[in-house]
């Protein structure tokens, strides 16, 4: 891989309607034999369908000549031929649609699954609220298509082929007639179509965008009741869901006129086959009883005809919601997962050379300039410099959130791009300024990492974080439930929570985002002391806040705009007189 590229993020390219929905049917092969099932209970119950009128126009010419008797049979008929299409319909729909929602749950999984796969990169530029809306609405709007419509859409398509080849049986003048609107129509649903399926992204990207705001307004809720923000974030929702209706609005009025024209043609279709077999039958080229059969026909073709051109809109919508979900599920991520070598017996070394970074959501501006650093298997170093140094920046190219721009991160002697990014991460252990815990228990939120974990196990870990107390003193223990983000845990709770986590995944580095808010004396104490615990034997980057750690540190290194401007102990570094070091801690940047 050359270098400025791994930070690209791969082009996505809009998908046509044709590829959409050959990238469906890719889905649904595997279910083939249920669609066998289903598609010959579709033919029996078809070609019931088209029977019928059969019946019918026999009872009618023999009615005409031998009365009663030939109509009761025939009716007789028509009941068993009635009820045997029921059973048929009943299982059509059935099967059709279960494989529907089996293909879309199918795709759901396959979209979350991608989208966790994603790099870094990836969600900087999106919005939490949006890519939900892909896996909700996107994904609702396809389960109605795939299932319920693709099951009715076969049916008028087998009832609307089969009454023309009936028609053109029965009445090859009529059925010349009868399709002669055919064209038109075809014509108009093809423009129709491109409107609806180009109206249908309008519409979801407008509920995505609604789906953002109310996102990031309940996740921030404390911030809105703060600034008391709850009447204008309500009118901002309302105005994206606004924006979502108009999209809809003007979607509908092209279907609703698409409508209209379809059942115009279909109707007055009818009318013409009426005007023009009258004339055939007084002409005596056409008993009444074929013309009856033959409306019936064409009322079948025209009534399957215009359901078809309703299904088509919605399919025109569907694949529309497609092209958005499958944008993400073509998406390859630009640094896949467990893809590259693991490093035997790892030591733990590092060292930055001449490491150039941006971020990719901001190419121009160079978050790090030139870092030249060799961490020693073991060293603790702490990171210092003013708030946007680059010192969490550092932090992050180490477990590979981010791939370098220029220059090489190497562990141990290996260039870390050449490692697969999974295997790299479950030997660090980070724990971030503000840990996130997920709304479990404790006891799951300290297993974490570690997937299934004994409680002995995890029992230890809380003790050497210094969590174990805390922690049963809750009513319920380990299985005290922490709450969204763990809200119902105090900030020195949370990080003891995240440090008993770290230690339980026994890592070979770690990193440590010192928080920057005060802590109480004790609590304060307490982190400490499982911070030295847990550092003892592993390379450890931290990132300091307080002289205290940045005094027990092996070593300083002092970051500013980007660069490293010095390095050394707290000692050497206070003893240059103009130096930065010594500036901050002066400036008291550094608390005591
Ligand atoms: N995800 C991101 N996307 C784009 N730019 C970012 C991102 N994260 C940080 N930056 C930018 O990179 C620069 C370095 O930020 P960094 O977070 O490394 O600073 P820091 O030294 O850790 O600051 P602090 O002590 O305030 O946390 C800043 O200018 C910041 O705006």
């Amino acid at each position: 891989m050359t270098e400025d590229q791994n930070n690209v993020a791969p082009k996505t390219q809009t998908l046509s309607f044709k590829e959409a929905y050959s990238k469906m049917f890719a889905l649904a092969r595997p279910h083939w034999r249920v669609l066998l099932a289903a598609t010959a209970c579709l033919a029996v119950g078809s070609s019931l369908g088209l029977y019928y009128p059969k019946v019918i126009a026999t009872m009618v010419d023999r009615s005409m000549a031998e009365g009663m008797g030939a109509v009761n049979q025939a009716v007789f008929v028509l009941a068993g031929v009635f009820a045997l299409q029921a059973v048929a319909v009943g299982f059509r729909h059935y099967l059709f649609t279960i494989v529907g929602y089996r293909i879309v749950t199918e795709l759901q999984e396959r979209t979350y699954q991608r989208l966790l796969a994603q790099e870094i990169g990836f969600f900087d530029e999106r919005k939490t609220g949006e890519l939900m809306s892909r896996l909700a609405s996107d994904t609702t709007v396809l389960q109605n298509t795939v299932s319920v419509n693709v099951s009715m859409g076969l049916r008028g398509l087998a009832s609307a082929l089969g009454g023309i080849v009936l028609l053109a049986i029965t009445s090859w003048k009529l059925t010349i007639v009868m399709l002669l609107v055919v064209p038109p129509v075809s014509i108009g649903g093809v423009f129709f179509g491109r409107q609806i399926r180009k109206l249908s992204v309008k519409v979801q990207d407008a509920l995505a965008k609604a789906g953002e705001i109310a996102e990031e307004t309940l996740s921030g809720i404390r911030t809105v009741r703060a600034f008391a923000r709850e009447k204008v974030e309500g009118e901002r929702y309302g105005a994206g869901v606004f924006e979502a209706f108009r999209a809809m609005r003007t979607r509908t009025r092209t279907m609703s006129l698409f409508q209209a024209v379809i059942s115009f043609a279909a109707y007055g279709v009818t009318s013409l086959v009426l005007w023009f077999g009258a004339m055939l039958v007084d002409r005596g080229e056409m008993t009444v009883g074929d013309l009856t059969s033959f409306l019936l026909y064409t009322l079948i073709v025209a009534v399957s005809l215009a359901s078809l051109a309703g299904l088509w809109a919605d399919f025109m919508r569907a694949s529309g919601a497609a092209e958005r979900i499958f944008e993400i599920l073509d998406r390859n991520p630009a640094m896949p997962l467990d893809q590259g070598a693991e490093i035997a017996d790892l030591k733990g070394g590092v060292r930055f050379e001449q490491v150039h970074f941006s971020y990719p959501t901001r190419p121009d501006v160079a978050a790090l300039r030139d870092i030249n650093l060799e961490v020693r298997p073991g060293e603790v170093i702490a990171l210092v410099g003013p708030s946007g140094s680059g010192k969490s920046t550092i932090a992050s190219l180490v477990p590979r959130f981010y791939d370098v721009s220029a220059g090489r991160i190497l562990l141990d002697n290996r260039d870390l791009r050449e490692c697969d990014p999974s295997w790299l991460r479950s030997q660090i252990g980070i724990v971030p300024q503000e840990p996130v815990l997920f709304s479990r228990s404790v006891a799951e939120n300290i297993a974490y990492g570690v997937g299934q974990s004994d409680q002995a196990a995890v029992e230890h870990a809380a003790q050497m974080a210094n969590a174990h107390e805390f922690i049963t003193k809750f009513p319920e223990g380990y299985g005290t439930e922490v709450g969204e983000r763990g809200v119902r845990l105090s900030g020195g709770q949370k990080q003891r929570v995240a440090i008993a986590r770290a230690l339980l995944k026994n890592p070979k580095m770690l990193i440590f985002d010192e928080a920057t808010s005060a802590l109480d004396a004790e609590s304060e104490f307490l982190v400490k002391q499982a911070l030295e615990r847990l550092m003892k034997g592993r390379t450890t980057l931290i990132i300091a806040h307080r002289l205290s750690t940045v005094r027990d540190a092996d070593r300083v290194v002092v970051l500013e705009d980007g660069s490293i401007r010095e390095t050394g102990s707290h000692e050497e570094l206070m003893e240059k007189e103009a130096g930065l070091y010594r500036r901050l801690v002066e400036r008291q940047f550094l608390k005591e």
